[in-house]
């Protein structure tokens, strides 16, 4: 008897030793900003990078997302460590999705996209965003730049086992609700730490409903939470997803696969350390209105008094008030894209509402696919004319609206309805203002100008 999680972890344990287990790492993700030092960290102990086969990199964080050569990038930080990156997968031996491949991407998008990040694997990266993989029934989870190192030297960490929180989602969500409403509306009730030093397993009705790729926007929220894990059991929309992309298992070896990830649940509810137990039945849009994710009510609700300091210096910081409602905040920019909601059905979401209709004088709206392929398929799909006519920028993949880099930022004071996961003071630009929403909503105040209460 043992949960999803804990059947995972335990077919990886090499040894164990003080309260830590060796982890055996399947999948390891890189891109250019967490892995040159660890590049350095080799050559410099003359270490071996053990399994190239089995490391896979693409440039996001620091690719701009206009249509401009990599040799115009400004940023002289970006450039070297996008330089670096070249090199060092030149050296070693590392597929590289750099940005002429029709498989760039941000790097969470590109795990799935590629069959990599698929069910009972273990996969790490060195970004905070990576439980986003767990999505798909894999233990997968953010690491350190030495930890990075150490992976590429040996494709084993040392963990401690984390607890497991089983999240029970119940209920039918309105059409206009969505996973990120879900998560949000979670880390609103239950903080921004509920999570710390847990696995959380999303699990119940709601979940299994949803297809891939809202459960991907709700694994990549974990961290948000506070928890360096998300996990969803695989099932019937999980195998479907997965088969035929390049990297997954074929024929035979498929077929054997599927013998492993039909064992993949979890035995008992009461194996969870925990549960939360959450009825979205009658769950609304949600919106942040301060400095971190959990400072955000329905679209129907008023923003709360100020009690605590944190509180009273996020509003201060937004220029907003208690009382006030989503639809008082002088939206600007509209963002729609990240590794939280730049995904294809996304992009579908927002290209309906904002098919044969105009971007509001008082807006700018920028689309950005969060890869290549979504990107492509938009195209295929004629989802860059809808963007276009609308009035919308449609602009190439990558991070760099999402966390300020190149020329992406948002201005000071400006306040940018955001489909991405984090609102901190300045996250996307000097003093910028971030509210975090669903790409419906995102795209629905695009056009109206505002955040709409329905
Ligand atoms: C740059 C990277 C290390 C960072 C992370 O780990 O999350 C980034 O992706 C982010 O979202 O802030
Ligand atoms: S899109 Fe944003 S949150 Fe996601 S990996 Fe890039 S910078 Fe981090």
């Amino acid at each position: 008897m043992k949960t999803l999680f804990d059947k995972i972890w335990d077919e990886h344990v090499i040894v164990s030793k003080d309260e830590k287990d060796l982890l055996y790492i399947d999948l390891h993700l890189i891109h250019e900003v967490t892995s040159p030092q660890a590049f350095e960290g080799l050559r410099l102990k003359n270490r071996k990078l053990r399994r190239p086969d089995r490391t896979f990199a693409t440039m996001d964080h620091n690719t701009p997302t206009i249509k401009e050569h990599r040799s115009n990038i400004g940023d002289e930080l970006s450039v070297e460590q996008l330089d670096s990156l070249e090199r060092n997968c030149k050296q070693y031996g590392i597929e590289l999705y750099d940005m002429d491949s029709e498989y760039n991407g941000i790097v969470h998008m590109v795990g799935p996209e590629m069959g990599l990040s698929i069910p009972g694997k273990t996969i790490v990266c060195g970004d905070s965003h990576t439980a986003t993989h767990g999505a798909m029934g894999a233990i997968a989870f953010g690491i350190g730049t030495s930890e990075v190192e150490e992976v590429f030297a040996t494709q084993c960490l040392w963990q401690k086992r984390p607890k497991t929180m089983g999240i029970k989602i119940t209920g039918k969500l309105s059409d206009n609700v969505s996973a990120k409403d879900v998560i949000l509306h979670l880390i609103k009730k239950y903080s921004t730490s509920f999570g710390t030093g847990y696995a959380l397993e999303f699990y119940g009705d709601t979940i299994e409903n949803m297809e891939v790729e809202d459960r991907l926007t709700l694994c990549n929220m974990a961290i948000e939470a506070g928890a360096k894990f998300g996990i969803i059991k695989p099932d019937e929309k999980t195998i479907d997803y997965i088969k035929n992309r390049k990297y997954t298992p074929k024929g035979a070896d498929f077929e054997k696969y599927l013998e492993y990830v039909n064992t993949l649940f979890t035995d008992s509810e009461e194996l969870y350390d925990e549960i939360k137990e959450v009825d979205v039945t009658n769950l609304k849009p949600q919106v942040s209105f301060g400095t971190n994710p959990s400072m955000t009510v329905s679209i129907d609700e008023k923003f709360p008094e100020i009690t605590s300091e944190e509180l009273k210096k996020a509003y201060d910081y937004m220029d907003l008030k208690p009382n006030m409602t989503v639809e008082d905040v002088p939206i600007e920019v509209v963002f729609i894209g990240s590794c939280t909601n730049g995904r294809m059905q996304d992009m579908r979401i927002a290209a309906e509402i904002l098919k044969g209709k105009k971007v509001h004088k008082n807006i700018k709206c920028i689309v950005v696919p969060g890869s290549m392929p979504v990107k492509k398929q938009c195209e295929a799909e004629g989802l860059d004319k809808i963007f276009l006519d609308a009035g919308c920028e449609f602009r190439m993949p990558g991070c760099s609206y999402c966390l300020a880099m190149n020329e992406d930022k948002i201005e000071e004071k400006v306040h940018c309805a955001s489909t991405s996961n984090r609102n901190f003071e300045g996250r996307q630009g000097h003093l910028s203002r971030t509210h975090l929403m669903s790409p419906y909503m995102a795209a629905k105040c695009a056009v109206a100008g505002r955040v709409e209460i329905e």
